[in-house]
Formats: structure tokens, sequence, C-alpha cells
């Protein structure tokens, strides 16, 4: 079975940027299961179903037309035809993710679909339980955090570029409302796999980020 490095974390703590460079310095496959309950949060508001029917959305999970297009730019995300890369992005899609991703048939129906992601020569999993339910043998487990008013000010930063207005506080205060919510969810709840390394990003640079996940995966014998 092909190996999995595991990269579980708040919001804003640096997973995306990190699996993406790691994935594509060892051309490993690359999952980021957050997409995959923002697309699901994404069409089951699109349906007009209630985000607390956990049957009803699941439903819509199961069938997702989603497809994940590697391009020189990053991954597009095609949901039944359509380029949502940019709209499930959006903190409105991030908040309907975090609000679908409590379901627990929800979360039932999407554990297959990210499991099929283990192919060879390896996986870096990106999300909030992969190294607690979805790969709990993954041969490295990362819990990558930071506080909460510094992934604030890099969410704010990121808005920033690319032209948006944003208030840091609110920022910093939807921030906090979903590490709540993921946290305390009874269904794989975000929190470190009891063999999990944990790595605090507040002071660190992304370079010192992938240089110390790096390390581990050398030291683990994985490349
Ligand atoms: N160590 C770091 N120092 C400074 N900025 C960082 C660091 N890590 C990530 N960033 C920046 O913070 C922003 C959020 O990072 P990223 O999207 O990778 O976080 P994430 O953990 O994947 O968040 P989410 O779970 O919400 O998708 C990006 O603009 C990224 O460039
Ligand atoms: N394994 C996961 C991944 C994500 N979630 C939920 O989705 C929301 C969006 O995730 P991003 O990583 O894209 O920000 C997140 O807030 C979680 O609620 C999850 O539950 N499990």
């Amino acid at each position: 079975m092909a190996v999995v490095i595991t990269i579980d974390g708040p919001s804003g703590a640096g997973k995306g940027t990190v699996c993406a460079r790691l994935a594509e310095q060892l051309g490993w496959h690359l999952l980021d299961s957050g997409a995959l309950y923002r697309i699901t949060g994404l069409a089951a508001s699109r349906k007009q179903i209630a985000l607390d029917d956990d049957a009803a959305v699941a439903a819509v999970a199961a069938a997702l037309d989603v497809h994940f297009e590697p391009l020189a730019t990053g991954v597009q995300v095609m949901l039944e035809g359509e380029n949502v890369t940019d709209t499930i992005r959006t903190e409105k899609v991030g908040s309907l993710a975090s609000q679908v991703a409590a379901l627990p048939a929800v979360r039932a129906a999407l554990l297959q679909r990210q499991r099929d992601f283990r192919l060879t020569p390896g996986l870096i999993a990106d999300g909030r339980d992969m190294g607690t339910v979805v790969f709990p043998n993954a041969e490295v487990k990362v819990f990558l955090t930071a506080s909460a008013e510094e992934r604030g000010r890099r969410r704010y930063e990121q808005l920033l570029d690319k032209g948006f207005n944003a208030s840091l506080p609110a920022l910093i205060e939807d921030i906090r409302a979903r590490d709540d919510r993921d946290s305390n969810r009874a269904v794989a709840p975000l929190k470190p796999a009891d063999d999990a390394i944990t790595i605090d990003s507040t002071e660190l640079t992304i370079d010192q980020v992938c240089e110390h996940v790096a390390d581990l995966v050398r030291k683990a014998g994985l490349v």
C-alpha cells in the first residue's frame, strides 16, 4: 500500500501551502480533503437543502460529480462541469463546509472517496481528521497549528492581495468560530492524533515549516 503523510490542523495554519509544496517536491499525490467538504456545502446550498439535514446532504456528498484537474497554476476544481476553484475558497463557502462537516453521514459518505487518493508513489493528505480517522496508519502525521491572531492576519493579507476588502477583527472572530465548531463536533473533531508531531507555525516561515516536515519524512526513511 502507498505511503501517506497526514497534515491536520486549524484553518490558516498553512496546511494547504505546505502540502502542495511537498507533493510537488516529492512527486506524490495530494488530497485536499477540505475541498470535498467545501464542494459538498456549496452543492447542498445550491440545491437549497437544509445544512443540518444529514441524510439529504450525505446523498449530495455521495453523488458529487467533481473532478480535480492538476494545472501548472494549481488544482482546478470542476463541479458538474463548472469551474468552482475560486468560489469554494470564499469564507462563505468555508462556513458552509464547516456546517456540513459536522454531520456523521456526510463524513461517512466522503470517507472512501478520500482513501481512494492513496496511490503510489505516495500521498500527502491535508485536513482535520487525516491522521485520526481517514489514514490512522499513516507513516508520518503532523499537526500544524498557529495562533488565531496570526492565522487571521495571514487570511487578511491573502484577501488584500486578491483585491478584496476585509476586516482583521472579523476574520479572527470567524477563525475562532470555525475552530470551535471543528474542535467540538461529536464526530471526527479537529485534534492531533496520539502519534502526531505538532508544529506551531506562528513564528515560522513557510520554508521553515516545509523543511521541518521534509526532515520528518527523511527520518522516517520514506525518501
Ligand atoms: N508559516 C507561514 N508564514 C506566513 N504565512 C503563511 C505561513 N503558512 C501559510 N501562510 C499563508 O497563510 C495563508 C493560509 O495558508 P493555507 O491556505 O496554506 O492554510 P490552511 O491551513 O490550508 O487553511 P485552510 O484549512 O483554511 O485551507 C496563505 O496565504 C499562506 O501563504
Ligand atoms: N478533513 C477535513 C477537512 C475539512 N473539514 C471541514 O471543512 C472546512 C473547510 O476546510 P479547509 O481545510 O478547506 O479550510 C473546515 O473548517 C472543516 O470544518 C473537515 O471537517 N475535515
